[in-house]
Order: C-alpha cells, then structure tokens, then sequence
C-alpha cells in the first residue's frame, strides 16, 4: 500500500475514495480503525466518526488510524476534511493536523479543501460554494458545524496551538504550475510556516499542488486533491466499476439537512413519491418507539417502489429542537433514530441504501456493522456506489451538499 488517508467522517471518506479510484489507484475503505491485516490496495481510506466529537477524541482516533496505516505499509498520508472545511470553532482540523505532523516528524502540510467539481474553490485563502463565500452558504446554519467566516488562513490559525503559523500559496503562484508552488512552499517554511494554505479554482491547479506535495510525508485536504495522486494504473477504474448486480427493494435514509438534501427530499415528494418525517422532537427516547412506526409505513409501501425517511428540515425548525434539548443531543437522538430505521430497512429486505449526511451515515454504518466498503460508480462527483460484503448491501453515503435535485431518483435508477 502506498497511502494512507484518515477521513473526518463516512461520507468524506467514500468522497476520496472514489477520487482515488478516479486517479488510477486500487483503494479499500475501511470503516473505522482496522484490526485485521492490510487488504491488498493501494490506497486503503480509513473513515472515522470524528469531525464533531471533542479534539482529544479526534485526535486520539486519528492517530490510532495512521498507526494502523503506517505497520499496513504505507507511506505518505492524507487527512480529508470536509470541501466547507466542517469543524467547530474548537477544532478538530487544527489539532488533527497538528498531531499528525509530529507523529509523522514533519515540520509543513498543505491546506487544500478545494473541490472545483462541487463548486469549492479558494482564491486569497477564501474558501467560496459556488458564487458565494462560505460564510454567506447555506453552511451558515449547518446544525452542528455553522460555518461563519470565510478566511482558511483565520479559521485554522483559531484551531492550531498558540505560536504556530499559518501561510497562503495565492492563485497567482498556483497558476504557474507544480514548480513554483514547491518553490513557495519551500519560501514559507523558511521563515516558520507549518500550514500552507493552498488556493485552488480548478483541477489543474490541484494536479499541480498534488505534484508540489509528492516529498510531504501528509497533505491535508477534501477530495479534490486526490485527482492529482500519481496513478497506479488503469486497474481501478476497471474495479470500480465491477460491483455485483443486487436485486431487493431500494430506500433512502436521510438526516442532512444541508441546502442541497432539502432541494433533494422536496424533489422526491414533489414527485409524489412515498416520504416519512422523523420529527426530531419524538426522539428523546433514541427515537425507539417513531423508528417502529416508521418501519411498520415502510413495510406496507417497500413491495411497490422505494421509500424515503427523512429528518431533514429547515433551518428555523432544526434551531426549535436544538434549543430545547441541546445542539449535540439533538443531533444524536435524530442519528439514533435513523440508524434504528436503516437497520430495520435492511430487516425487511431492503438491499440498496441511499444515506444522506456524513454523521448520519457514520450513524448507520455503524449500526449496520459494517467494516469495509468496495468502491464502485460514481453517481456524482464525491459520491460512489459503494459495496459491503458483509451485508450483501449497496450503500450510497451522500455529503450533505451534493447532488442534484434529482440524486435519490438518480442513484436508485443507477443501481437497478
Ligand atoms: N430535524 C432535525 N433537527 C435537529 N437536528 C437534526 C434534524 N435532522 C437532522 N439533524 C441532525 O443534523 C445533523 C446533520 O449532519 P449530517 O452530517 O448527517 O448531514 P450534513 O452535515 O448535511 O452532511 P455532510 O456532513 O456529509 O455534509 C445530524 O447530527 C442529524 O442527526
Ligand atoms: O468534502 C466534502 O464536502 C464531503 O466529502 C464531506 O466531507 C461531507 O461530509
């Protein structure tokens, strides 16, 4: 195995690993830490759950992953966070990245969550969704990462230990291609900078940042950057595209509430298509008691088409339950329920899942046990059909801000 990626959350990690396989390399994703031995990959992704949870929790896991990465063989590594740069105003990006350094003996990394395909660009060291700045995205309200300033170079020198800086390669470098990025990289490590952030508008400019990057032993990064990892060869595509067909009824699960999900659960019932709401005001108890009514609608309308059970809402409504039980509770007890739904989905037969949120997902994933993924097709970019053979289920784990409106419609008709 030549790389090691530690990914902040479920859905990040399929997002790279079908980058990597896009790039030409033979990739595994793993869902948490692995016990066992290294599976023969060029890359293995290993998905943690670790974006919101406090940083010495993240950072812990973090290294327990690279460890594992590191006795599996490989050799340089790869810390994806999320294209909007997800992370509370505690950390974890900073204090992550940080502790990878040391345990990797390396003294500068690169800052890239640029993802052009999806809209995620860097210019000035400002991260932009779309048109807009990140701070006037929809990310502004996420529930549990809102996102509130635009600046990379402020938003990380806020999560870094006290002392340590944090620099910018502008576009005007980055335009020059591989040669004049590792120049400038190699300026702003001699006067102290440890993170570099990294503007990037397009796939070229990541190619050429990725070349630049080729020595660091870790690059920190959302998926974009994996376009420009050094191929192994045509063999991925060819695997990505060999998942076994899988006949069984079809759902969707979804507990993102992120801007492109709500235009994507509208577009299912505008349809006229069968939807369940968890209102997340009923799952003070884990959501036990509304998962079982949830199953029991589910189970009478699944033998004639696909069904949806969603917690999404709007912002007004998310901001009603977080302020009577909490920003974190809320947001366990709708994952709580909604995994309860997946399990029980998969129970009454259901073998193709599409899942929307990354916490969510990891929520669901790990309910379901499961602990690896084959990746497959790509629905769109930043997410693959993914295959998990312990379960004999397709699984599609959709960031919150992907997709067309069409996606679920989209991903069922693919997988069929
Ligand atoms: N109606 C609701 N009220 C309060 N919290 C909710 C509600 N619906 C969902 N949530 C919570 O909001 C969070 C959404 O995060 P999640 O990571 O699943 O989606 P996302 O952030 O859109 O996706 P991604 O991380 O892939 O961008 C979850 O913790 C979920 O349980
Ligand atoms: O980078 C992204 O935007 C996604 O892969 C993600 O991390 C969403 O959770």
């Amino acid at each position: 195995m030549r790389y090691g990626v530690i990914a902040d959350d479920f859905t990040g990690a399929t997002d790279v690993a079908s980058m990597l396989v896009r790039a030409g390399l033979r990739t595994v994703q793993a869902i948490g830490v692995p016990r066992g031995p290294a599976p023969d990959a060029d890359a293995v992704v290993v998905a943690l759950k670790s974006r919101t949870t406090p940083a010495a929790a993240a950072v812990a896991e973090s290294l327990a992953a690279l460890e594992w990465l590191r006795a599996a063989g490989a050799r340089r590594f790869y810390f994806k966070y999320c294209s909007t740069f997800d992370s509370t105003p505690q950390g974890n990006i900073g204090p992550v990245a940080d502790a990878l350094m040391h345990a990797l003996g390396t003294d500068l990394t690169v800052v890239c969550p640029a993802f052009p395909e999806n809209g995620r660009t860097i210019y000035m060291g400002h991260l932009f969704v779309g048109e807009a700045l990140l701070s006037d995205s929809g990310m502004r309200d996420h529930p549990l990462t809102p996102m509130r300033d635009a600046s990379l170079v402020r938003l990380l020198q806020g999560q870094v230990p006290a002392g340590q800086q944090v620099g910018l390669v502008p576009h005007a470098i980055v335009a020059q291609g591989a040669e004049a990025v590792r120049g400038k990289l190699a300026a702003l490590r001699a006067t102290g900078v440890r993170y570099a952030v990294t503007d990037a508008l397009t796939n070229q400019d990541l190619c050429a940042i990725a070349e630049a990057c080729e020595e660091l032993p870790l690059v920190t990064a959302a998926s974009g950057l994996a376009l420009g990892m050094k191929s192994g060869g045509a063999a991925a595509a060819a695997q990505a595209a060999q998942l076994p067909p899988v006949g069984g009824a079809a759902a969707v699960v979804s507990g993102s509430c992120s801007v492109a999900t709500q235009g994507q659960v509208a577009n299912w019932m505008d349809a006229g298509r069968p939807a369940f709401k968890v209102d997340a005001a009923r799952c003070e108890d884990g959501g036990a008691a509304l998962a079982q009514e949830a199953l029991a609608w589910a189970a009478s309308r699944l033998p004639a088409g696909p069904v949806l059970v969603y917690a999404t809402a709007n912002p007004a409504e998310v901001r009603a339950v977080q302020q009577r039980f909490g920003v974190e509770r809320a947001g366990a007890m709708v994952e709580a329920c909604l995994a309860r739904v997946a399990r029980g989905l998969v129970d009454q037969g259901v073998r193709r899942l599409v899942i929307a949120g990354g916490e969510t997902s990891g929520a669901v994933v790990k309910e379901l046990e499961i602990a690896q993924l084959r990746i497959g097709p790509t629905i769109a970019p930043g997410v693959p059909w993914t295959w998990a053979p312990q379960r004999g289920l397709l699984l599609a784990l959709k960031s919150g801000n992907f997709g067309t409106p069409d996606f679920f419609e989209r991903a069922i008709a693919m997988s069929a």
